[in-house]
């Protein structure tokens, strides 16, 4: 069932908490609300889900206006990030709750239900906890189980507050895989939110970034990594590197850096963001740029070895930072404190009053000076 959302507004007194906010959710994806602390994503959950009402604007269900639908008949389900079990109730009676408490018409027949809870323990692999008690359970299998228990009433919408902000990292990564093949599984539209870049990035087939009650944009995941399309997505997805200079012709200069740009930029103070993977390292200068490093962390992270880097002779906000392979780490076999020069291969180019980046390549050939090369 797809989910429209149209022009929503929504005040709390004289705050304005969501600002015009419009997003499709074709039929049967999961879309993922990004954003910091305070930026709106549960207000917007909460309307869709008929908890809250917005003072302007629609949502539909399918093409079918619900803005004015109360929660119960909007048939939609929930998950929060903490649990909301019922402590007295077993599993199996916290998962048939909802059809327990159908009026008689609505109501399955006993053994319907008994047979429909049996099914959705199965479904979240905890068939042989269901008469322990919420207490007995790990957080983990918590969340299944209050998952099991949105799913009962087979909504064709299920909406996610944070459901996983409250468990471990292993635990969470387990659990978004699981999310990710029931939904394909099963065919639900969701809608989740979440603080977490990873997390949007791993699950959501679109992602939102909300910032200060607006979607700042709305892409695949791929996409909004490869081309953010403003300075706070930029900053908000993970660690960029930064080098801001001013533009003399085609080179941008700050202190005794240089960088040589694909073409004279349109304004001369400019920013280039270069995320990790976009910078390569190298033990001298290369031809079509001057940013030189210091080492001054070296640690391993899984499959590459990061690298925290201070500039020498220029100036940057934070510290810099690249990810190599452990086969560069082997050959090279740096320490802190070494020096080398920083590679751009792509970087995003932002006009210190503009809002969008300006994607900048160099042509490969050019870059790079093999014997160099780290
Ligand atoms: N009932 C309310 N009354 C007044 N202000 C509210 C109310 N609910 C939310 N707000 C305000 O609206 C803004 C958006 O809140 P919301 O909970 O939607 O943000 P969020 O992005 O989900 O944040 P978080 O990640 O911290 O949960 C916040 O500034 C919040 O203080």
């Amino acid at each position: 069932m797809s989910i429209s959302i149209e022009g929503i507004t929504k005040h709390f007194g004289s705050f304005q908490a969501l600002k015009n906010i419009s997003l499709e959710v074709p039929d049967g994806q999961l879309v993922g609300l990004l954003g910091p602390s305070g930026s709106g994503k549960t207000t917007l959950l909460r309307i869709i889900a008929g908890l809250e009402t917005a003072n302007e604007g629609r949502i539909l269900f399918e093409g079918e206006d619900v803005t004015r639908l109360h929660v119960r008949e909007r048939r939609v389900g929930f998950v929060f990030q903490h649990y909301a079990l019922f402590r007295h109730m077993t599993v199996a009676e916290n998962v048939a709750f909802g059809l327990d408490v159908l009026p008689a018409r609505q109501r399955p027949p006993a053994a319907e239900i008994r047979k429909r809870v049996e099914t959705l323990l199965e479904m979240v692999q905890l068939g042989h906890l269901a008469q322990r008690y919420p207490s007995q359970l790990s957080g983990g299998q918590k969340q299944r189980i209050a998952l099991a228990r949105a799913l009962s009433m087979k909504p064709k919408i299920l909406l996610l507050d944070e459901p996983f902000g409250a468990l471990d990292a292993k635990v969470r990564k387990d659990l978004r895989r699981w999310l990710r093949t029931l939904h394909e599984e099963f065919h639900f539209t969701s809608v989740f939110v979440t603080h977490d870049q990873e997390e949007a990035l791993e699950l959501s087939d679109q992602v939102a970034v909300m910032s200060a009650g607006r979607i700042e944009q709305i892409d695949s995941p791929q996409q909004l990594y490869a081309q953010p399309s403003s300075r706070f997505v930029f900053d908000f997805m993970g660690n960029v590197n930064v080098f801001a200079g001013e533009a003399d012709g085609e080179v941008l200069r700050q202190g005794e850096a240089w960088v040589h740009l694909p073409e004279a930029p349109a304004a001369a103070q400019q920013q280039l963001y270069m995320r990790s993977h976009e910078v390569r390292l190298q033990s001298t200068a290369a031809s079509h740029a001057h940013l030189p490093l210091r080492i001054e962390s070296i640690s391993l992270v899984g499959a590459e070895v990061r690298l925290e880097l201070t500039p020498l002779g220029w100036h940057a906000e934070e510290l810099w930072e690249v990810g190599i392979t452990h086969a560069q780490f082997n050959s090279w076999q740096p320490s802190r404190g070494d020096q080398c020069f920083a590679v751009p291969q792509v970087a995003h180019a932002i006009a210190v009053n503009a809002h969008t980046p300006v994607t900048l390549r160099w042509r490969a050939g050019e870059m790079d000076d093999p014997a160099a090369m780290i």
